[in-house]
């Protein structure tokens, strides 16, 4: 954490400079978040009355870096990178590069050590294991490494001693090969921040963290070489980036007439000892953990990331353009890879039951159906399940002798607990849409619970053939699929009900195109002896009546597959009539 006194004499340094700060406001340092800003007494700015003025010559840009670093001049692409080597140079310079420089005051308060998790020792990190902020970091820092190594040969600057072993990591890997996040680990915390050269690969990191969690974005300069320039070009903005974070709040950034950027706070009111805050952005928690080392549970903005690996023909065959809705990571010839951010509060990602549904949908649906769609939402339900078990069952792991910092020991906890939050919210949100679908199309169902109820005759023959006195009997007794089989064909014998009408209509469409090869009966054949010819003899009045020949079996299981839907949470097979469910796709 920064001294006071360094945080003085940087606000001297502005004022000294041509910075205004209104009175009204005053910079304090936080146990929780650093340099912070307060309002000294109750007040209400006007919405365009600057309370930070800055002149555009404290600014740090990528035309200061460029000066320092001319080879870059035709880098365009490379323009943040090359500021943030430039910042690098100012802060970890030899003495002679910092003490002389201009932004002295400045670069003393910005902080050498950084909460990001990047800069957490191996063993914090270990327990990331699993999770999305994980791997992002690990993708993080194996391009950035890649950055480093190019801007390096392009601007001719050696590499430091300390880094050999990191270069010989990616020299030794085949260029897509990835570097575990462990391995970076040991090398930053290898490295100590006071010592740092300017041109190592650790004070490249500390440089783009710092630009991170602390750049502007150049359009607001409001230059006219801004346009067709890259949009996500930043600079440094001393003062108002003293500023901690808020999502929601209003703030506006204008350059005057006077070449001063001036911040705003369009909040309306402030009571005295009130923060100031910035907004960076409404941005969820996995984006300030780590772009900003903080985590805020009561975040609105927050999400759950949902990752799918899919087969890349069966994702193709889904008539979604997931690259429009842009839940598209990645696909090679045989995986693609899907994200769905899964919020807190609010609907279910558009794409994702949509996706489901098609993943559920059977040969003979031509579209998306109520059977489907009720299934799509158990699959999605147990791959959401499966996840919070992994949040669910996370516990601190700590070799005994290693002792973590408690502050990141309580944001690995935040991270996991509120992404099973989320994740509990999820399958909860999933069921209560699935009792409300199956609810509206009731009158299209038949659950073989209530058939079992109704069906006296038919019960009891289940009695005598299995021993099941009631239904839940079926299902501790392995049979419920028999009991299905035998009373659908019961059902298509009984030529005097018309009930289950849509069932015998299945079972008419099934058997009038089926085509039954001799390998589909020697498969049923077993079961079929198991039963028949014994029941027709005992129970004549139910098994005698109407064709109960192996063929009946056989398209029965199909009408099975194409008309049951087993509920998830309690195993029972409904009947549905195939319905066609419109999807918003
Ligand atoms: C732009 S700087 C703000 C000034 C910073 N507090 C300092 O000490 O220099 C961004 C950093 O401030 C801290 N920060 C900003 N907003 C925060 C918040 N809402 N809660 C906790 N820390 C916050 C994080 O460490 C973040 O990386």
């Amino acid at each position: 954490m920064v001294a006071q006194t360094v945080l003085r004499n940087c606000l001297q340094w502005a004022q000294d400079n041509g910075a205004f700060i209104d009175p009204k406001i005053s910079f304090r340092i936080t146990q929780e978040a650093g340099v912070a800003a307060f309002i000294n007494e109750k007040c209400s700015p006007k919405p365009d009355q600057a309370l930070i003025k800055v002149p555009e010559s404290l600014l740090i840009t990528s035309q200061q870096a460029l000066k320092e670093f001319p080879q870059g001049a035709d880098e365009k692409g490379l323009l943040n990178s090359i500021t943030q080597l430039y910042l690098s140079k100012l802060k970890f310079g030899s003495n002679a590069v910092h003490l002389k420089s201009f932004y002295k005051p400045y670069l003393d308060v910005l902080p050498l050590e950084l909460p990001q998790p990047y800069f957490w020792s191996t063993e914090e990190i270990v327990n990331l294991h699993g999770t999305d902020v994980y791997l992002t970091m690990r993708d993080t820092l194996n391009k950035l490494t890649k950055e480093w190594m190019g801007l390096c040969q392009v601007l001719s600057i050696e590499h430091a001693p300390q880094d050999k072993q990191l270069l010989l990591l990616f020299e030794e890997k085949p260029e897509a090969a990835v570097v575990p996040l462990e391995k970076f680990s040991a090398h930053i915390n290898s490295c100590k921040l006071e010592t740092l050269t300017w041109n190592s690969f650790a004070a490249y990191l500390w440089s783009h963290c710092i630009f991170n969690s602390r750049a502007f974005p150049r359009v607001i300069l409001n230059k006219s070489d801004t346009k067709g320039s890259d949009l996500n070009e930043g600079f440094l903005y001393p003062i108002v980036d003293l500023l901690n974070h808020k999502n929601d709040i209003p703030v506006k950034w204008q350059m005057n007439e006077h070449n001063e950027l001036c911040f705003m706070s369009q909040s309306g009111g402030f009571s005295a000892n009130d923060e100031l805050f910035n907004n960076y952005g409404d941005i969820s928690n996995e984006k300030c953990l780590l772009n900003y080392g903080f985590w805020d549970s009561s975040n609105k903005y927050d999400f759950s990331r949902l990752t799918l690996k899919l087969p890349a023909a069966l994702t193709n065959s889904v008539p979604i353009d997931f690259k429009k809705s842009g839940n598209y990571v990645s696909e090679d010839r045989e995986t693609a890879i899907l994200q769905f951010n899964l919020q807190p509060s609010g609907p279910l990602p558009a794409k994702l039951l949509p996706l489901f549904t098609y993943l559920s949908k059977l040969k003979s649906e031509e579209t998306p159906t109520v059977r489907s769609v009720l299934e799509g939402i158990d699959q999605l339900a147990s791959v959401v399940s499966q996840r919070l078990l992994f949040y669910k069952n996370f516990k601190i792991k700590t070799a005994s002798n290693q002792k973590l910092h408690p502050h990141i020991v309580k944001l690995i906890k935040l991270y996991y607990q509120d992404n099973k939050k989320i994740l509990n919210v999820t399958v909860e949100k999933l069921s209560v849409l699935q009792k409300k679908i199956f609810n509206a199309n009731k009158e299209f169902s038949l659950s073989f619970k209530t058939i079992f109820k109704n069906d006296q005759k038919f019960a009891n023959s289940l009695l005598l053939m299995f021993g099941a006195i009631n239904y839940e009997d079926l299902i501790t007794k392995d049979c419920l699929n028999d009991a299905l089989l035998l009373w659908i064909i019961r059902s298509v014998n009984d030529t005097t009900s018309k009930q289950e009408s849509f069932i015998k209509q299945m079972f008419k469409q099934v058997s009038d195109s089926i085509v039954i090869q001799k390998e589909d009966v020697m498969e049923y054949l077993p079961f079929y002896k198991k039963y028949f010819p014994n029941l027709t003899e005992r129970i004549p009045e139910i098994y005698n009546i109407g064709e109960w020949g192996i063929r009946q079996f056989i398209v029965a299981d199909t009408v099975i597959d194409r008309l049951v839907w087993i509920r998830k949470s309690n195993n029972e097979p409904i009947f549905l009539m195939k319905k066609d469910y419109e999807l918003q796709i």
